[in-house]
């Protein structure tokens, strides 16, 4: 696992370092000058005679592709730096540039220029780095100056497309996207959150020596990111059965959902729950212990689906974790099995998902129940979107409506899923683009896997489903013993993602698809 630190984070760990004279920045220059010639390479075939401009601010981050460039052109690039920004007013000009970046391109034979070469095959974007503030709107500021950007040359941002907001992903301007931004010393949580994603391209990241005085000790202030190309976590929560497995041992996930307006939901999230292979999937009907007609619709559809499916109305039965709410609707009697779960979730210890209807449910007083479940060794997971979300803050923050998010350095999804998470002591996992995850002590995750095919009705039930059997589920002894909730929770969002990533092989789809899917990968996770 990687971790994302804001940009001050990243500052003060470079302090120390620049201190005692490390070349920090000739180290990143060095690992951006790299990650061009792999490009130049796998592009254009050839390194000598190619030209790579870059447009250099008057920061450090202007001084980065300076260095960049002067590297690149005793490999026999054609290396242009561009001086883009104003001073004062002024526009800057090549004096104004970090002198002993400027000094080294032009030692090694660089050139200084007003314009980028039309046959420019690389553009480094260096205007602004971490040290960006304010709003500034790129391509205005590159048409006011008279500078093209050849549409056939790839865009590399060095450390952050400027004008992004290296801490929160938000762009108060507008930038030039990037197709590959390579950045220094620790990932940024901007380049993972808010509109990050969407200008960032690929995302490198170059070791300058900044982890030892980073940390790996997760605080508040630090984010987990799973590796993309991995599917770590997935194969060490969604393990095999070990050889002398019973269906009670590998876990039995009892799933509220689903109603007559909505059965399909109850469909979904089972089919995801089987579809991971656990010991017994139970679906409890919402309606007293004796069931109703309607109820008994719902039920007759999951056992048609899922005749593996145990189906009846008594919530007090085995139960390892729980899911509540997708589906359900605002029916009579969702709020005395919500309750009822809560209590017996208290009373045995056993985690509770709470997803769709049941988070309209939770109010203030239920921070004491799942202070309780917590108590007892369970665990208590609410996954709302952002609309869920901003009803959830109206009806359980304090003043309504009120801007406390004065101060805030985090993006915001991640300012509001960790102050949710500490207000009802809960984990929050906080759905979109960009999958947050975080726990009541502060800790947090993100997963950027997920594509937009995952944006379709149902697929917030699988989730729900997949959620509740990492909860559930038994893991193997061996090897698995530090995954704590955040991890499983994390596990089954990734292979959520995965799964929207195998099913879109083979065309567009609809949630249903989603379960054959997560089968698929994790056969392949299993090999
Ligand atoms: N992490 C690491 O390990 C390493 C990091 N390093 C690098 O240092 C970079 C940070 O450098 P930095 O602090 O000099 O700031 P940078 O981003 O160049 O921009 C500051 C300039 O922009 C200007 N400016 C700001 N906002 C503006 C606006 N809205 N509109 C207009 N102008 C605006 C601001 O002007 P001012 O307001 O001060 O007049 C100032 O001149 C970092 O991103 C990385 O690339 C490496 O060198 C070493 C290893
Ligand atoms: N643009 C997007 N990119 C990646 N994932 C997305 C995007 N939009 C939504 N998702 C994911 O799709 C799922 C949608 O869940 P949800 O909104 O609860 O759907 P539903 O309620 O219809 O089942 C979530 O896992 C969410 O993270």
């Amino acid at each position: 696992m990687r971790w994302a630190y804001t940009a001050e984070q990243i500052r003060a760990a470079e302090q120390p370092l620049l201190a005692a004279g490390e070349p920090l920045m000739r180290r990143a220059a060095y690992g951006l000058a790299q990650q061009i010639l792999r490009l130049l390479r796998a592009r254009h075939s050839r390194v000598s005679g190619a030209t790579v401009a870059a447009l250099v601010g008057k920061g450090n981050n202007g001084g980065d592709a300076l260095w960049a460039l002067a590297f690149l052109r005793r490999r026999g690039v054609h290396a242009v730096a561009i001086p883009v920004g104003a001073d004062h007013g002024a526009a800057i000009t090549a004096a104004d540039l970090h002198a002993e970046g400027r000094d080294a391109l032009l030692q090694a034979g660089g050139s200084m220029a007003t314009h980028v070469p039309e046959d420019t095959a690389v553009v480094v974007d260096a205007i602004f780095g971490t040290g960006f503030r304010g709003s500034a709107d790129v391509p205005t500021m590159l048409r006011d100056a008279g500078v093209t950007v050849p549409e056939h040359a790839v865009v590399v941002a060095c450390d952050v497309p400027s004008g992004l907001n290296a801490s929160t992903g938000e762009i108060p301007g507008v930038v030039l996207p990037a197709d590959l931004t390579v950045t220094f010393g620790g990932l940024k949580t901007g380049l993972l959150l808010g509109e990050g994603p969407r200008v960032a391209g690929r995302v490198e990241l170059i070791d300058v020596g900044l982890e030892p005085l980073l940390g790996e000790t997760p605080t508040d202030q630090m984010v987990g990111v799973f590796e993309k190309d991995t599917s770590a976590p997935v194969g060490a929560v969604f393990a095999p059965p070990v050889w002398d497995a019973h269906k009670y041992s590998r876990g039995v996930i009892a799933i509220s959902a689903g109603s007559p307006q909505y059965p399909g939901a109850a469909v979904l999230t089972v089919a995801a729950a089987v579809a991971t292979g656990v010991g017994m999937v139970r679906w409890v009907g919402v309606t007293g212990d004796d069931g109703d007609d309607d109820s008994d619709t719902v039920s007759a559809g999951v056992v048609a689906a899922h005749p593996e499916v145990i189906a009846g109305h008594e919530a007090d039965g085995r139960a390892d974790a729980w899911v509540l709410g997708p589906g359900w609707g605002t029916g009579e009697n969702v709020h005395a099995r919500y309750r009822q779960v809560l209590d017996l979730a208290g009373q045995r210890g056993t985690p509770v998902v709470l997803d769709a209807s049941a988070l309209e449910l939770i109010n203030n007083d239920d921070v004491a129940r799942f202070a309780e479940i917590r108590r007892a060794g369970g665990a208590v997971v609410l996954t709302p979107h952002a609309g869920e979300l901003g009803r959830l803050e109206e009806r359980l923050l304090t003043e309504p409506g009120a801007d406390d998010s004065h101060g805030r350095v985090d993006a915001v999804e991640l300012w509001r899923a960790r102050r949710m998470a500490a207000h009802v002591g809960a984990h929050v996992l906080l759905k979109g683009p960009t999958t947050v995850i975080a726990a009541p002590d502060g800790q947090a995750r993100l997963d950027t896997t997920g594509g937009p095919e995952l944006a379709t009705a149902g697929s917030g039930d699988t989730l729900a489903g997949l959620v509740g059997s990492a909860l559930g589920r038994t893991l193997p002894k061996t090897g698995s013993g530090t995954l704590d909730t955040l991890d499983k929770i994390a596990a089954a969002v990734r292979l959520h993602a995965l799964a929207g990533r195998r099913a879109q092989q083979y065309g567009p789809f609809g949630a249903s698809a989603l379960a054959p899917a997560v089968r698929e990968v994790l056969a392949e996770v299993g090999e």
